[in-house]
């Protein structure tokens, strides 16, 4: 089957159904993807259906859980090679996305993508704690999402200082008990709730995956995100 096949058995009993345009932009981010990454390392995942299974339907099945509201402010932390970040901008263009990332590399990639897409997102060259304490960017996200980039009680210090009160932070993770509870006092400090936990199973034997859904309850505290060396030394 070819990645876009795949891609639509897959994603045939989700809940936001891919026009013939999300396919095909999806199919051209799936051509750039295997050529930049020829040049600079952006995945492991290489082959179709890895790619329509563990990088695009991984990433819509959001959709499948929550509502993201019409243009709301969605920021990716840690997006990499755009996921889950650039897929959900895909999916819902309306809303209005910002792609953070620490490597220079990856974000010149997500800029080819999205000129040649024709989609607008603010790119922001910079670690997550650094971004999180200017005043720019800091509170000011109706929905922080991130995937892969650190364990939840780290990953929670990252993104929560981005979310607007009564605004949530979505992890997608594989499964997750034992961070999860690791993690219980960290959201709390960041000033987050846990609001809903999702198991369940990729499409097509791609794993198992957890989506952790966090609001924001209370302002985070100035203090945090702290630097990475302090992050690192001193987890909460
Ligand atoms: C394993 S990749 C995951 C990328 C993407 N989210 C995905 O799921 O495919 C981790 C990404 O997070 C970025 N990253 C790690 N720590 C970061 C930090 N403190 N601030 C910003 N980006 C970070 C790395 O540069 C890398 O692009």
């Amino acid at each position: 089957m070819t990645m876009r096949e795949t891609l639509i058995a897959a994603t045939k009993d989700f809940n936001l159904q891919l026009s013939e345009k999300q396919l095909s932009q999806l199919e051209r981010y799936h051509a750039l993807l295997a050529e930049w990454n020829e040049k600079m390392n952006l995945t492991a995942i290489t082959d179709d259906e890895g790619i329509a299974v563990k990088h695009f339907a991984d990433s819509l099945t959001l959709f499948n859980y929550y509502d993201i509201p019409q243009n709301a402010r969605v920021i990716d932390v840690g997006t990499g090679a755009g996921f889950p970040g650039l897929v959900l901008k895909i999916a819902r263009p309306d809303i209005e996305l910002t792609l953070l990332d620490s490597l220079q590399k990856r974000l010149t990639f997500l800029d080819a993508v999205l000129q040649e897409l024709n989609l607008d997102a603010n790119l922001i060259h910079s670690r997550a704690e650094e971004g999180g304490q200017n005043m720019n960017l800091r509170e000011s996200y109706d929905l922080a999402v991130s995937r892969a980039v650190a364990q939840l009680n780290v990953l929670s210090e990252y993104c929560l200082p981005y979310v607007r009160l009564s605004g949530w932070f979505i992890a997608f993770k594989g499964s997750a008990e034992g961070e999860l509870q690791n993690a219980k006092n960290a959201i709390g400090i960041l000033g987050g709730k846990v609001k809903s936990v999702q198991n369940f199973e990729l499409p097509m034997d791609g794993g198992s995956r957890t989506l952790i859904e966090i609001e924001k309850v209370r302002p985070t505290p100035d203090r945090y995100p702290r630097p990475n060396g302090k992050i690192k030394a001193k987890p909460l």
